[in-house]
This record gives structure tokens, sequence and C-alpha cells, in this order.
């Protein structure tokens, strides 16, 4: 029994809570509030103060990133082949790159100003990540990143790409990824994985992001 311990949104531990959902790995899903994670935060067991943190056998891991990998090696989505792991790791960094143009918006507190920002983004810097993400989609090997085998890459482009569309972030429209068509279709060949599929239509994994975000475009 694993636990993943984070906020209640999808953030930095949806892959970990996707992964862990289809490789079957028994776990506890554990969502803390800010106030709580406070106090939490002074018990020390964090490795770096922060979340999320998986706990394995009472041992401690932070990092989304190592947490990740370490559940899809666990689940059978990181891939053998050397290379294979590394193409997908090249993507799923890439991610946190994208996430990187956008961190800097969440500090303005002026909710125009916010929009302002957020909407230059999409026409400079954020678009020009996007177009990248597009061409190395576009060469993919198969399905997927890898081949047609579903992987940790796979799955960090589609939670952050289903973040992204999903009218959370102000200034950002739902339909963001209509100009990225194979963005768009990739997303949708990952919510279509039956187990994925599977997981957003759980009641207890739905709120209003993942439900107006992560799922199947109709
Ligand atoms: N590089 C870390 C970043 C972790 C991080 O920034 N965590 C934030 C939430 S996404 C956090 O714990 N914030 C509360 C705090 O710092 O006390 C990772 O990928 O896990």
């Amino acid at each position: 029994m694993v636990k993943i311990i984070y906020f209640g949104i999808p953030g930095r531990a949806e892959v970990a809570r996707l992964t862990a959902a289809i490789g079957k790995i028994e776990h506890e899903d554990k969502r803390v509030d800010f106030e709580e994670w406070q106090k939490l935060k002074q018990e020390g067991w964090a490795p770096f103060g922060q979340l999320p943190v998986l706990e394995v056998d009472g041992k401690y891991l932070a990092q989304s990133a190592a947490i990740d990998r370490y559940l899809a090696q666990r689940a059978g989505l990181l891939p053998a082949d050397p290379w294979k792991a590394a193409q997908a790791d090249q993507a799923y960094f890439f991610c946190e790159d994208v996430w990187q143009t956008l961190y800097p918006s969440f500090k303005i507190k002026d909710p125009e100003e916010k929009v302002k920002a957020r909407q230059e983004l999409l026409a400079g810097a954020l678009a020009d990540k996007l177009k990248l993400l597009s061409k190395v989609i576009e060469g993919r090997a198969g399905k997927f990143l890898t081949g047609d085998e579903l992987s940790h890459g796979d799955l960090a482009v589609f939670c952050n790409l289903s973040t992204l569309k999903s009218g959370w972030l102000d200034g950002i429209p739902k339909d963001v990824l209509n100009d990225y068509p194979v963005l768009k279709d990739f997303r949708n060949s990952v919510a279509a994985v039956p187990a994925v599929a599977a997981f957003y239509a759980d009641a207890k994994n739905n709120d209003d992001i993942r439900t107006t975000g992560f799922r199947a475009d109709a």
C-alpha cells in the first residue's frame, strides 16, 4: 500500500494518481487542504518541505518526477528500453518547461492584469512551447510517444494539456487546443485509453477541473 499525499487539485499529483490507478497499485489518495498542510509541514516528514510526497512502507519520497517514474516502473508504464524511456522523459520534463512560462502569471494579484498576461503568453512564449511540443508529438514513434505502449510521458502530456484546457486558468480558454490540432488529437487519444477513461468516469476522481478538462472531447 502506498499513499499519495497532495492538495485536492490535479497539479503535480495527477500523473501519480492516474499511474497508480492504471497499474492497479494499491494506494490511498490522501488530499490535504492548505491549512492542514501548514501543520503537517512542521512534522518534518516531507523530504523537501513540499508536496506531493509518496509514502511507501513508512518511507517518504518527494519530487513529482521521482514519484511518477517510481510508480510508472511498478505499473509497467516506464519503457524498459533506455532510449524509449528517455523519449518519454523528454516530453515529461518539457511539460515542466511549459508551466514555467505560466508560473509568473500566478503571482499577479489583479485579475484583469492576470488575464492580460496570460493572453500575451498565449500569443508568445506559451505558443512557442506548444508548437515545439506539437512537433515532437507529431514525430512520435506510434500511437503514443514511444510506440504503441502508453508511458509516463504520455500521461504527463495528457495531464498538463488537460489542465491547460480546463478553464481553471483565467485567460486560457477551454478551446485553447483548437489552435494545436496535433496536441488536441493526442490528448484525446490518451483520454480514450480505457483505463484513463474509467479513471475519470469514477465520481471520486471528478471535480470541476477534471470534468471540464480531462475527459475526451465530445
Ligand atoms: N519540484 C517539486 C515542486 C513541489 C512544489 O512546488 N509543491 C508545491 C505545490 S505544487 C507545494 O508544496 N507548495 C506548498 C509549500 O511549499 O508549502 C515537485 O515537482 O514535486
